[in-house]
């Protein structure tokens, strides 16, 4: 388990990570999500002991992460800014990684590399970034750490290959009981895999849930009342997050469970309504624009 209390850290004068708590379980996908520069990668990194928080503590397994080569050692971590070694072969990586991770299996990365046809004696500036991007997850899976962190990895995959990747993830964690972080913007990518969820905005954590549990507690209700008046009532009675409309169709984003929401609208009997689930993406809006980040507000 991954657990990080009061973590901050700041570069100049921004705060990329603001008094962050939260844990990440073992054995199932956590997705991270958040807005541009909420601070996704600067977690990551901190996670990982690549950069050290100006403040809190973040324990890998019960161990500092941070200058301890044995916690470091159950960590593999895939950066969206990737680097190689100038004239490097994936060849090259195999020795280097072969080295740091004791547990490195050479036999199913040869397996590996042959099924995604990569050559293991070209020289990896010659890569397309897809390419540089699978051989990153081939090294990550093969390295045998218990968690492999992904930062926006799978964005520049080709949709088969992001289909492989995910059948890969799947096989590891159920052999091994692999546990995959993932920060993307590809939010329907993420509902596909994940079943835990982060969400990160402006440097500080909006939750950190299951995500089936957290879609029971978020409905978008379509409605079209009889009166205005019914709207305000609507409003008083429910956790109303978001509300928009179009002509006399009301679309309300609102917390709480389905039984009591319904028992709500049933009581209003407004003309017409419906209870919908809300995809991931649906919930970042909302979520984020209760906090001030307007999509309508971006677009007019
Ligand atoms: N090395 C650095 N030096 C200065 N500022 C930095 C550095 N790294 C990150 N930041 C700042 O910290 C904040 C968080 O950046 P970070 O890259 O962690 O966000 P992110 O959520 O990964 O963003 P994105 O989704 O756009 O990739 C941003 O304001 C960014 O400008």
């Amino acid at each position: 388990m991954i657990e990080f209390q009061n973590i901050s850290k700041c570069f100049d004068r921004v705060k990329a990570i603001d008094n962050v708590t939260a844990s990440i379980g073992e054995g199932h996908v956590f997705g991270l999500i958040g807005t541009n520069g909420a601070g996704k990668s600067t977690l990551m990194r901190l996670l990982c002991g690549v950069m050290k928080p100006d403040k809190g503590t973040i324990l890998v397994d019960g161990e500092p992460v941070y200058d301890n080569p044995s916690a470091k050692a159950r960590i593999f971590y895939i950066s969206d800014d990737q680097y190689f070694f100038r004239s490097g072969t994936p060849g090259d990586m195999l020795r280097l990684y072969q080295t740091y991770y004791p547990g490195f299996d050479t036999d199913k990365w040869k397996d590996m590399m042959g099924k995604f046809g990569l050559d293991a004696g070209r020289k990896i500036s010659t890569f397309s970034k897809g390419m540089k991007k699978q051989l990153s997850v081939i090294c990550g899976i093969c390295a045998n750490t218990k968690y492999l962190f992904c930062d926006e990895t799978f964005d520049g995959l080709d949709p088969v290959m992001r289909q492989a990747v995910k059948a890969v993830f799947v096989r590891e964690m159920e052999e091994r009981g692999l546990t995959p972080v993932i920060a993307s913007h590809n939010l329907r990518e993420l509902e596909d895999i994940c079943e835990y969820v982060g969400l990160l905005h402006r440097g500080g954590i909006l939750f950190e849930k299951d995500l089936d549990e957290m879609k029971l507690n978020i409905h978008k209700v379509q409605c079209v009342v009889k009166e205005e008046s019914m709207l305000q009532q609507l409003k008083d009675r429910l956790e109303v997050m978001t509300m928009e409309n179009r002509g006399a169709l009301y679309t309300f984003t609102v917390r709480g469970n389905r039984d009591g929401v319904e028992a709500v609208m049933e009581q209003l009997s407004p003309v017409f309504y419906e209870l919908l689930p809300l995809s991931l993406e649906e919930i970042f809006i909302s979520e984020t624009e209760v906090k001030g980040y307007d999509i309508k507000a971006l677009i007019f």
